[in-house]
């Protein structure tokens, strides 16, 4: 059978982390964990913005494996801020570095450089990854259904509770909405980007919003380009998005972030 992005990801991430761990054992990390910045809510952050607007969780992304380079002009930090006096609401900032050319001090630069909540992209295999992600300063983790055991799924949901962080679920189809539902979280994110092929539709969210139940909070990621857009997830109940390439792309990303949420269809 051949091998897709998500396989290659899960072979190098689980080889990473097996060098993370012996480079520095869970206990050192948990101690530093202990030390970081105060978690800051990041799902409330979202609920409160959703109630007269969108939330927006707005991704620091430099490169990615369907578009390679995104943008060559990258500063983190700067890009966060650009992003906080846009009006977004949360960060997603990658981490991974062999696919998204991300880095792990990346996440600690942009979000000590605003007041947002943090999202860790990346992809999560252990509770090593979770401890370590709250060392940077992470306010939420993403748990990718598509990549985890149900088993897998819970331990890390776990640890982030325990750390007193927030936990993104993130569905793309019918089967794995059912699991994420088995979950606590509130906060489900169905990815229009099926992460195997790469193929792009907001057909995702629209065909899955119809079984994400009441009490969970519907997130519509990626393929998000225009305020017609986001007005019409909105229709299928998404009143909160993750979006990177687009506003990436944009040499003013404040003014871009800016003009994406000015004008939210009703809630
Ligand atoms: O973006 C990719 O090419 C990709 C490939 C394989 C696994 C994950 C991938 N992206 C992660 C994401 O889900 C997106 O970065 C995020 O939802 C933002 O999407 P976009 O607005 O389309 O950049």
């Amino acid at each position: 059978m051949t091998q897709t992005i998500l396989d290659k990801i899960k072979a190098y991430k689980l080889e990473e982390v097996a060098a993370d761990k012996a480079a520095k054992p869970m206990s050192e990390v948990e101690a530093e964990a202990r030390a970081a910045s105060p978690v800051r809510p990041f799902a409330q952050a979202l609920f409160e913005a959703a109630k007269t607007g969108y939330g927006l969780i707005s991704e620091v992304k430099k490169a990615s494996p369907s578009k390679g380079l995104i943008r060559e002009d990258f500063h983190p930090a700067t890009l966060a801020q650009a992003y906080e006096r846009g009006g977004a609401t949360c960060l997603s900032v990658l981490t991974d570095t062999p696919s998204f050319q991300g880095a792990k001090s990346f996440l600690t630069e942009a979000r000590s450089a605003t007041n947002m909540p943090a999202l860790r992209k990346d992809f999560m295999y252990d509770p090593y990854q979770v401890a370590e992600a709250r060392a940077l300063g992470a306010d939420c983790i993403l748990i990718i259904m598509a990549s985890v055991s149900d088993t897998l799924a819970a331990e890390l949901e776990d640890a982030a509770f325990g750390w007193g962080m927030d936990a993104l679920i993130e569905v793309h189809d019918g089967e794995e909405l059912e699991r994420a539902l088995k979950l606590k979280s509130p906060l489900i994110g169905v990815n229009n980007r099926n992460l195997k092929t790469f193929e792009t539709s907001l057909d995702t969210t629209r065909v899955l919003s119809n079984n994400v139940p009441d009490g969970r909070f519907l997130i519509s990621e990626s393929g998000l380009n225009t305020p017609a857009d986001l007005a019409d997830m909105a229709q299928y109940g998404a009143r909160a998005f993750l979006i990177g390439e687009s506003l990436m792309r944009q040499e003013d990303v404040e003014a871009a972030t800016r003009t994406l949420l000015a004008d939210p269809v009703p809630a």
